[in-house]
């Protein structure tokens, strides 16, 4: 059998245009095992976010889209009727947001955001269990005790930033897509979630239940710099195509494609 991946091979997405539909993502192939970390990476506009939708089942393949998605080696088939089909999937596959506050909900205080995630996907346990999920979580991401109680738009972006991520790890996923989680945050904040990422992916840290395998996680970002410190494999889109895929090293290194190769040239040089 496979190893366990979340998977996407020969993925074409359109939109509609005036003169018909532009394709944005072109047989695209991506896999990410679950225990790794890939970083997806690209200029505006190359279809990250679009790649990343599919994964997550919230777009809208047109009659011309085509490809397959596999968890754990089994064909993903989107249910036509109710949400509660998909639930499974939501738990296996969660994500962080480009824009944290907006999937949050406005009546919800940080806390219940985060039980009423589990409650909704179903994941077992009782409230209080749930509630101690929650607080570990929360505490972990370093959201203070004060902003608990509070809803959304009574705390700052990076509180939300946070939140969003604690939200995603409280199911206890198998697979964490992050859509830039750093680029909102401050320099202090940015270093202390990418800490905090790369414990995740090293040794589980923050994984729900606690021992539990590691996710595998994909970290969508036009910064080089901040997920090299994360990912142990990076991957370059140009154009809607896959350009490069390779170990984070080898990018920094020798990378080939000229996205690839602006992407590196882009990193800050330290004076010798
Ligand atoms: N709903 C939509 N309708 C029409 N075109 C869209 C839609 N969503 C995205 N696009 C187009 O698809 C292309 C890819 O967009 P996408 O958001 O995937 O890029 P991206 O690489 O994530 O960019 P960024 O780094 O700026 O977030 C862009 O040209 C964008 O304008």
């Amino acid at each position: 059998m496979s190893e366990p991946a979340l998977e996407v091979t020969g993925l074409t997405r359109s939109y509609p245009e005036a003169s018909g539909r532009r394709t944005v993502l072109h047989e695209v192939d991506l896999t990410v095992p679950q225990g790794s970390s890939v970083a997806l990476l690209g200029r505006s506009g190359c279809g990250k976010t679009t790649l990343l939708k599919a994964l997550l089942l919230i777009d809208r393949p047109g009659r011309t889209d085509t490809g397959t998605i596999r968890l754990d080696g089994r064909v993903v088939r989107r249910p036509r009727l109710g949400s509660a089909a998909l639930r499974p999937y939501r738990r296996a596959v969660q994500c962080v947001p480009q824009d944290p506050a907006a999937g949050l909900d406005p009546r919800r205080d940080v806390l219940s955001q985060v039980t009423g995630a589990m409650a909704t996907l179903g994941v077992p346990g009782a409230r209080q269990d749930h509630e101690a999920t929650a607080v570990g979580l929360l505490s972990a991401l370093d959201l203070p005790r004060e902003s608990w109680r509070r809803r959304p738009h009574e705390i700052s972006g990076g509180q939300a930033q946070r939140l969003a991520i604690a939200r995603a790890l409280a199911p206890g996923p198998r697979y964490l897509l992050l859509d830039e989680p750093v680029s909102g945050l401050d320099p202090r904040r940015r270093h202390q979630v990418l800490d905090l990422l790369a414990g995740l992916v090293d040794d589980g840290g923050l994984c729900v239940p606690d021992p539990s395998p590691r996710p595998g996680v994909l970290i969508v970002s036009h910064d080089l710099a901040a997920v090299a410190r994360v990912c142990d494999r990076a991957v370059v889109m140009d154009g809607g195509r896959i350009v490069e895929d390779v170990p984070t090293t080898g990018l920094l290194e020798s990378p080939t494609h000229p996205t690839a190769r602006a992407l590196r040239d882009a990193l800050p040089r330290m004076p010798v």
